[in-house]
């Protein structure tokens, strides 16, 4: 399964945006991946299900559809103890390191509105500085990776004629394709024994930019002084998604639906809530209930499923593809409609998605069909969004 880390330093809601995403939803109810750590967990990314299009019921195995939405697990994984210097093994800076290896991709969570300083305390701070504090932490923790044992290394590099080698072995960890340490590297001078310290420190960050993608989440946005924060990050981190999370918000809806007090309703990217029996609610809660509404009307949801969605979907360009084996029914050999949701990266091919299924069906692939359309398709055959594929195989 994919799996996406939660970065960010105390006090920031990090803990809270946890919980968040990876607590069950009243109709999720359980599922067979539970908690595997106390830091790992379980959440959801959110799309339309084909089902509705197609008018036909489905019966989802790897995924769930609930009133047409299916939830596609994904694991989240609570990168703890992000404190300066934590690449230096400061703080729980070990373990960070270890967790991080481990995520595809990272949500970066920052206090939007500023009340957090450089070390987690309730002060005064500055989101723009976190992020800033947050990227170097990561690059140097990518070049404490890259220049272990630099002298020996860029002498056999030069030595054996082939820099690339050396740097994808250095780094094996990180998943890096060749091509992109090519790419990462092409300005550089030939012989690696000539880099200099800023050369490598270019070079982690380069490689940050390939490996660990990163989307900022500007958490605590229901706070009076998070909006102008959110406007100046907007302009300073232009090239980042950015997006305006309440994880508090979330937690709080989250369990007020699992209580029976109300229930959210998800529509064109905006939410809302009904509140299902007002006779229920104590004077604080219903006070509690309009400071959501407020928020809600003001940013169109808490920013929690949108963040996850977009780390997966814009982020890490990922698309949602249907494998069948009967194309007219859209079903798998036991009848079951719709049955498995994969992800798969933006590009991949009728093939790819074979080899993920099985090897033997990418090794016997003979041709795929598109079942929407019930139209055959080649090995090489772009993979859409929601497509629904089955995959003729000689084995
Ligand atoms: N207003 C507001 N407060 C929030 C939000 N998210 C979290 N908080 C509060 O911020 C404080 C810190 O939240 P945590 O989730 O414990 O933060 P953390 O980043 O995990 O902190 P550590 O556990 O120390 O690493 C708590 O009092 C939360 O209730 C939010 O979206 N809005």
């Amino acid at each position: 399964m994919s799996m996406i880390g939660l970065v960010g330093k105390p006090n920031v809601g990090k803990s809270t945006m946890f919980t968040a995403l990876t607590e069950k939803d009243a109709e999720i109810g359980n599922y067979p991946f539970t908690t595997i750590e106390p830091n790992k967990g379980v959440a959801y990314l959110t799309k339309e299900c084909p089902c509705k299009e197609l008018g036909v019921k489905c019966n989802p195995r790897n995924s769930k559809c609930i009133d047409g939405i299916r939830y596609i697990p994904v694991e989240v994984i609570d990168v703890a103890g992000l404190v300066p210097k934590a690449y230096e093994g400061r703080g729980m800076g070990n373990k960070f390191l270890d967790d991080l290896r481990k995520a595809d991709a990272l949500i970066l969570v920052v206090d939007a509105s500023g009340r957090t300083d450089k070390e987690g305390n309730i002060g005064e701070g500055d989101p723009i500085e976190d992020v800033k504090f947050l990227l170097n932490e990561i690059d140097m923790w990518i070049y404490k990776i890259l220049t272990r044992n630099w002298d020996r290394l860029s002498r056999r590099a030069q030595q054996e004629k082939n820099i690339v080698k050396v740097l994808k072995e250095q780094l094996s960890g990180l998943n890096i394709k060749e091509e992109d340490i090519k790419e990462a590297i092409r300005d550089f001078d030939e012989s690696p024994i000539k880099w200099k310290d800023e050369d490598l420190l270019l070079l982690a960050k380069r490689l940050r930019l390939i490996s660990k993608p990163i989307i900022i989440a500007a958490n605590k946005a229901d706070l009076p002084e998070a909006k102008k924060n959110i406007e100046r990050m907007k302009k300073e981190f232009k090239e980042y998604i950015i997006v305006p999370t309440s994880a508090e918000i979330e937690l709080a809806l989250k369990r007020a639906e699992k209580a029976g007090l109300i229930k959210r309703i998800f529509r064109e990217g905006k939410e809302d809530f009904i509140i299902l029996d007002e006779s229920k609610l104590t004077n604080e809660m219903r006070k509690a209930f309009e400071y959501i509404k407020n928020f809600l009307e003001k940013y169109g949801s808490t920013g929690v499923r949108e963040v996850l969605n977009r780390a997966y979907f814009d982020l890490l360009n990922m698309i949602v593809v249907y494998p069948v084996e009967d194309e007219n029914r859209f079903s798998d050999k036991q009848g079951n409609v719709l049955p498995d949701a994969y992800l798969m990266k933006k590009g991949s091919t009728a093939r790819d998605l074979a080899y993920k299924i099985h090897t033997d069906l990418g090794e016997g692939f003979i041709y795929a069909i598109d079942a929407r359309r019930k139209i055959r398709v080649g090995a090489d055959y772009e993979l859409k969004d929601n497509d629904i594929i089955k995959i003729v195989s000689a084995r």
